[in-house]
């Protein structure tokens, strides 16, 4: 810290030097003839600890050429007493793994410098070309970059002693000099537990960073300098960037190393920077550059959080040792409840068969229930349902209007007239037959609705039996079909409307997904044309630092195409949403309407009328819910006697 913030008078000539002679920054702490452990204790140590409980890290040093920074990173290459932050951090890697024996601690190292904006692998120099790319979740890597793992520390070293050999021979090699170069030694660590079979696990990268002398120096070659300032001018813009909370866009894609850094630079990572400076007073206009640098990477907001992954295979595991238990509980539950035969596996192809022709049968007509003993029999059912050829088979969409038979339009008012005069000219029945509902085939099914803020549950019973529909001996009932139209305008008035509302509503919401599916395919589509004249574009301004107006325009527009693209694909899902809904409602009170019409049809036309006016008067009994024969049975045991020679029912089956 430079103390003070005044003017100070000039007094050999006598007058006011209006220069500013001195500055206040904020740091952290100042290290001054600090021993290197002290250097890596303060600096170093509670990143790289907190680096093996899945946080990020990034310790950067920053300064003018010859002002330390590779002495503070990677120190005196022949003193062990003056090793820097590298060294120390890796002897403190393998010693904590060492101490952590409920923990299987992994580590690997990359090495990459950034000489003249191209990448360099310095552990495998010479291998090929590398991009910066973007990671889903917002992080980055070197695509190429090799990754190597090692076991302790003194491979760790000779790795990192390799790196640096590649450094110097290809400063010699090359004519180049590494001061003007960046460099990232990388640390990744994966931590899992020993103790539990938990399928997560932590990870974390620890960046440390030696860059570049800072000083704007024109002495250089000057292909170099112009890199060197350019890069260090790009990391500035970032850093302020991301000081600033208004700003939406970081220029990380500015330069190799910001992209490089993107995920090292703010956000959820420690950071750490070492402002490296001269105690000279011949360098303070660069130790003033220097630590303004420094309280501004000051000012950055970070969020440190942990990394933490679920490893794929040992959950399967995990979830497939669930499943077990689970089936073996139900196996038990099915004991203790006296279940015999339940089978709670996928359906076979044949069980599927079965159901589709329950369905059809259901819906024709001619089947009063769908026998159903599991979950997953439930979900084929309904599933079955919604197949629009199950639906079709007996009764079918009229006109894409309102739920119908197939007798509409013209014929509808002959249908409804037919309908009311088979009622009329219906007589009693003429009494049971000999082969009416014996015990085996007695229902005891019941099927209730409720409903509940306009939509519709089903409640089941288990078990379903199948019951069996009887027809009338002397008189015949009204066909179905017929039936189903007089229904639809008198009882089953109120639920068809909400049926033709429901699917009007559903028309409406397909219609604004098919307009949002064009929309948000359209932007997509502009998306790959600029991504690709981006490409090409970049592809003829290969090398340069600096992006040129008609790929900044490009980038702009791709940029807000995203944020199009991300809030009508928003709008899409939502709708997506809604259209499903919809049809849950649509399905059920089609359901709901076929229910109510069989039971309905069941107490119109096949009891007798007798039966029909107590089972209505009963009040606690609902119509319809009661099988036919206990209904015969109640209306014998209050005295209502009948003679069973004039009634004749037959057995369908
Ligand atoms: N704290 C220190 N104690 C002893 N020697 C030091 C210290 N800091 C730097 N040196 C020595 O100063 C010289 C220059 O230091 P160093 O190479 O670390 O500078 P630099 O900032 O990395 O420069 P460049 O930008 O060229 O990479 C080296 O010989 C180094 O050993």
């Amino acid at each position: 810290q430079l103390n003070g913030n005044g003017r100070k008078k000039d007094c050999r000539r006598g007058v006011v030097n209006n220069q500013l002679c001195s500055w206040s920054f904020h740091v952290d702490g100042v290290l001054h003839h600090a021993p290197q452990e002290e250097v890596y204790n303060r600096v170093a140590r509670p990143v790289v600890l907190a680096a093996l409980e899945g946080y990020n890290g990034t310790i950067m040093c920053f300064g003018q050429t010859g002002a330390g920074k590779t002495y503070t990173m990677t120190g005196a290459t022949e003193s062990y007493k003056q090793r820097g932050i590298i060294p120390r951090a890796l002897k403190e890697v393998f010693a904590e793994i060492k101490r952590r024996h409920e923990s299987t601690i992994t580590v690997r190292l990359s090495f990459l410098e950034i000489y003249n904006e191209t990448l360099v692998d310095l552990l495998q120099p010479g291998h090929g070309a590398m991009t910066v790319v973007e990671e889903p979740g917002g992080g980055v890597c070197v695509k190429g970059l090799s990754l190597h793992p090692v076991h302790n520390e003194e491979d760790a070293l000779n790795l990192l002693f390799e790196g640096e050999m590649s450094r110097i021979v290809g400063d010699h090699a090359l004519n180049r000099n590494s001061s003007r170069s960046h460099c990232i030694f990388s640390i990744y660590t994966e931590s899992r537990s020993e103790t539990s079979s938990d399928a997560k696990y932590v990870s974390s990268k620890v960046n440390l960073v030696d860059l570049a002398g800072s000083e704007r120096s024109e002495g250089q070659v000057l292909k170099e300098t112009v890199y060197i300032n350019k890069s260090l001018s790009f990391l500035e813009q970032t850093i302020l960037a991301l000081t600033d909370r208004r700003r939406e866009h970081v220029p990380y894609r500015q330069s190799k190393l910001t992209h490089a850094l993107k995920d090292s630079l703010g956000g959820n990572c420690n950071m750490v920077l070492v402002a490296n400076i001269y105690g000279e007073a011949a360098q303070i206009e660069e130790t003033v550059s220097t630590l303004r640098f420094a309280s501004r990477m000051k000012r950055v907001q970070i969020d440190p959080s942990v990394n933490e992954h679920i490893d794929p295979v040992l959950h399967v595991k995990k979830l497939e040792k669930e499943i077990q238990l689970l089936k073996q509980e139900l196996y038990l539950q099915d004991i203790v409840a006296n279940r015999t035969g339940m089978s709670y596996d996928r359906l076979s192809e044949i069980q599927v068969a079965e159901i589709r022709w329950q369905v059809k049968k259901y819906l024709e007509g001619n089947l009063a229930d769908i026998s159903i003993g599991s979950v997953r029999q439930i979900q084929e059912v309904f599933a079955q349902f919604k197949l629009p050829g199950g639906m079709k088979e007996g009764i079918g969409e009229v006109k894409g209007q309102g739920f119908g038979l197939e007798l509409a339009g013209s014929n509808e008012k002959h249908v409804v007239h037919r309908t009311k005069k088979a009622k009329e000219n219906q007589q009693e029945p003429q009494g049971l037959s000999s082969t009416s509902l014996t015990e085996q085939n007695r229902p005891e099914y019941e099927l209730l609705w409720s409903h509940v803020n306009q939509s519709v549950c089903l409640h089941y019973r288990f078990p379903y039996h199948l019951i069996h529909p009887f027809t009338f001996m002397n008189s015949s009932p009204p066909s179905k079909e017929e039936a189903f139209e007089d229904f639809k305008l008198e009882l089953g008035l109120e639920i068809n409307c909400i049926l033709k509302e429901n699917k009007a509503v559903l028309i409406e919401c397909r219609t604004k997904l098919k307009m949002l599916t064009d929309g948000v395919n359209a932007v997509k589509r502009e998306i790959d044309s600029t991504t690709s004249m981006l490409q090409k574009s970049r592809e003829h301004s290969e090398g340069e630092p600096v992006v040129e107006e008609a790929e900044l325009a490009l980038l702009l527009q791709l940029r807000e195409l995203r944020t199009r693209y991300r809030h009508e694909y928003e709008e899409l899902c939502r709708t997506r949403a809604e259209v499903n809904y919809c049809q849950n409602l649509v399905d059920q009170c089609r359901i709901r309407l076929l229910t109510d019409f069989e039971i309905w049809y069941n107490e119109s036309f096949l009891l007798p009328e007798k039966v029909q006016v107590i089972l209505k008067s009963g009040g606690s009994i609902r119509p319809g819910l009661v099988p036919v024969k206990e209904a015969l049975a109640l209306v014998s045991k209050i005295g209502l006697m009948f003679s069973t020679p004039e009634l004749s029912f037959v057995s369908d089956v």
